[in-house]
């Protein structure tokens, strides 16, 4: 069997290798020359899977390690009879991070307690749920729009519109869809940004079509009340310059980039092409990861929790970090000759050399004995491992 992966996809060979050959390509040069002897295609998000790509080669199964799919063509896919697999849930927790890190950097720069504002949840899947129910946990106020989950007759949610007049956040976690009545290009277009309440914050981790980019440009140039993060562009990997300057964050789709969301994306596509070739599992995670990154905060004696869970929170995942990378990077673009072909190539790199990311179950947290019952909870609410 030949597997042709993209070389973004960590563990590849101690996966895959006892499966064939494995060729590796820089997902976004993937072509169909590559594939003409390939049974199997792994890809990332940055592969467009369709007809165009895989017409007239043999490879009957993909497998995306990533959440999203709207790279890939599903009904074409379908037709030609070939075997698509995604990694759901893979990167969520990663994600929840993210915004848990948008939070605390927006309430720092307002001088507001994020834990006091209502937050909007529009997608309740894999993502938006783990984000609902941390948020529960923590005792912050949330209101959820998902009309599918609404239809199919779960209580609980509210319409788009009334989630924009009543949220002070807004966060996105819809898959990218163009058509269908719930369709979510455009999703935010120039009326609903302009519906968000004053002083609203809005934060897009999702895919960046979502956001109509131009409209949000004019909102912005309009309105200085209102905070925004976003992680993905419309056009990525060019990222508008006018944009981004608008916007309080600005990072390179990296919301899910934690080392472990990336792994877990690898082994459930391995699970799928054991699945699909009646296969067991030879190889687990658990066996394989590399044991590196792991850390460990001592908190003193009984610190005020606020404080302690920022602190925690900040060890784990920094979105200023990622912010001051992407600045540094779109700057430096602007002064290259060809400022758009910096930029997209400056955007890859930011990716393909992102820093070693934890996730929270990977800091463990030692509390002195005098810690307060309320710390404990809302460091565990939050996903950190205590002792
Ligand atoms: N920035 C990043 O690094 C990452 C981005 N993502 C993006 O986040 C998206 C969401 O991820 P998951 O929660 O895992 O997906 P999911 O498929 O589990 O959940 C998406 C939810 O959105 C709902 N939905 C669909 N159309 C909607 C609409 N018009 N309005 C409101 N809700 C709608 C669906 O019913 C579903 O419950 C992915 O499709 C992917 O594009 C995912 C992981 C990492
Ligand atoms: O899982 C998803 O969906 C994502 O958006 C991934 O974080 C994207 O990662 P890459 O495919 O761009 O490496």
């Amino acid at each position: 069997m030949h597997i042709v992966a993209d070389d973004n996809i960590p563990l590849l060979s101690e996966f895959f290798a006892g499966h064939g050959r494995l060729s590796v390509f820089p997902g976004r040069q993937l072509k169909t020359v590559d594939l003409m002897d390939a049974d199997v295609l792994l890809v990332r998000s940055v592969t467009r899977v369709d007809k165009a790509l895989l017409s007239g080669t043999p490879v009957r199964f993909v497998g995306t390690c990533t959440i999203g799919t709207d790279h890939l063509d599903l009904a074409w896919l379908a037709s030609a009879g070939i075997q698509v697999a995604s990694a759901p849930g893979c990167n969520a927790r990663g994600v929840v991070e993210y915004v848990l890190s948008c939070l605390l950097t927006l309430a720092e720069r307002t001088g507001q307690r994020w834990q006091e504002r209502v937050v909007g949840i529009v997608g309740v899947g894999q993502v938006g749920s783990r984000l609902a129910a941390t948020l529960d946990a923590l005792g912050v106020s949330t209101l959820l729009c998902d009309p599918l989950r609404a239809e199919a007759g779960e209580p609980g949610f509210v319409g788009l519109d009334e989630l924009l007049a009543r949220a002070d956040v807004v966060s996105c976690h819809v898959p990218l869809s163009v058509c269908g009545a719930h369709a979510t290009r455009h999703l935010f277009d120039e009326q609903r940004l302009h519906s968000l309440r004053q002083g609203s914050w809005l934060i897009n981790s999702s895919r960046g079509p979502v956001i109509d980019a131009g409209a949000l440009e004019q909102v912005l140039a309009q309105r200085d009340d209102l905070q925004v993060a976003l992680d993905v562009w419309e056009e990525e990997p060019l990222v508008s310059s006018s944009l981004a300057a608008c916007c309080a964050l600005a990072t390179p789709h990296v919301a899910g980039y934690s080392l472990d969301g990336k792994l877990r994306g690898t082994e459930q596509i391995y699970q799928a092409l054991c699945d699909y070739l009646g296969e067991s599992y030879q190889h687990q995670l658990a066996n394989l990861a590399p044991l590196t990154g792991q850390a460990r905060l001592e908190l003193a004696a009984s610190p005020p929790a606020d404080w302690a869970l920022q602190k925690a929170l900040r060890c784990v995942y920094d979105v200023r970090d990622d912010d001051a990378r992407m600045r540094q990077m779109l700057q430096q673009a602007q002064t290259a000759p060809d400022s758009a072909a910096a930029c997209r190539a400056g955007f890859d790199r930011l990716r393909k050399n992102y820093p070693l990311r934890r996730e929270a179950p990977l800091l463990s947290i030692g509390l002195g004995s005098a810690a307060s019952a309320d710390l404990k909870t809302s460091l565990q609410a939050a996903g950190f491992s205590l002792d």
